[in-house]
């Protein structure tokens, strides 16, 4: 049984088909990069993966149950999305990187935010900082950290490194090549060719919407 199966989704909206009639199998450990030009429905396909939005006809399975069937709160913990437009709540740095711990009825954990910014090459002062004092990339580094404090079994993510320099783009590589080969399924949406190939084994060309490519490459 494949982790996550899409058959025969589509997604429409205002007359519009954005998604057509895609079918698609991931596996568990799967790190598959998703490319395709601007507007091709890359980020509409990773919504449907945690139930952003629903598809507006055919079917997704998680470990072969109708998506659409689980709670999304509890589903949004196993199948974690990484926005491409960093969304931070609350005051600070803090707020947010504790906010999961809560969802989960569970104490922080200050190890655990210790071990995050030590991946992320980051300094725990951090946590201090005021979100609207925040660069871009740092914005998008912490956004990512919220989504992995709890190990997902999925991670999606929507060109995260886009706003990072050279150097945090490779921390953040390593980080995200980590969590896969510690068992995380990652699909990635990525405009960089050498970033798709770097680590993914299955490269998704999408185009308006339709699957034009599945590609193994390891
Ligand atoms: N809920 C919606 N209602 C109407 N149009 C939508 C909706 N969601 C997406 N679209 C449109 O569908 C198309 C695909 O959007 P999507 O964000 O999935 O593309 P993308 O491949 O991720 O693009 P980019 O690489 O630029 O981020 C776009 O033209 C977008 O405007």
């Amino acid at each position: 049984m494949s982790l996550l199966e899409f058959s025969h989704v589509s997604f429409t909206r205002e007359n519009r088909t954005i998604v057509n009639d895609l079918s698609l199998s991931i596996e568990a450990g799967d790190f598959l990069s998703i490319v395709g030009p601007s507007g091709s429905g890359k980020s509409t396909l990773l919504r449907l993966c945690c139930h952003l939005i629903s598809p507006t006809e055919g079917t997704i399975r998680f470990h072969g149950q109708d998506l659409m069937r689980f709670n999304p709160m509890e589903l949004r913990k196993q199948i974690s999305y990484c926005f491409q437009m960093p969304y931070l709540f609350g005051d600070t740095v803090r707020n947010n990187l504790e906010y999961p711990f809560l969802l989960r009825n569970q104490p922080v954990d200050p190890d655990r935010l210790e071990e995050l910014f030590a991946a992320f090459q980051m300094s725990t002062n951090n946590l201090e900082k005021e979100i609207q004092n925040l660069s871009g990339g740092e914005k998008q580094r912490i956004a990512l950290m919220r989504s992995i404090v709890f190990r997902p079994e999925i991670l999606l993510l929507d060109e995260v490194t886009s706003a990072l320099d050279v150097a945090n783009t490779q921390i953040v590589e390593k980080v995200i090549e980590a969590l896969n080969q510690a068992g995380i399924t990652i699909l990635w949406i990525t405009h960089n060719p050498e970033q798709s190939r770097k680590y993914a084994n299955k490269i998704l060309t999408i185009d308006t919407g339709e699957v034009r490519s599945l590609e193994a490459i390891r």
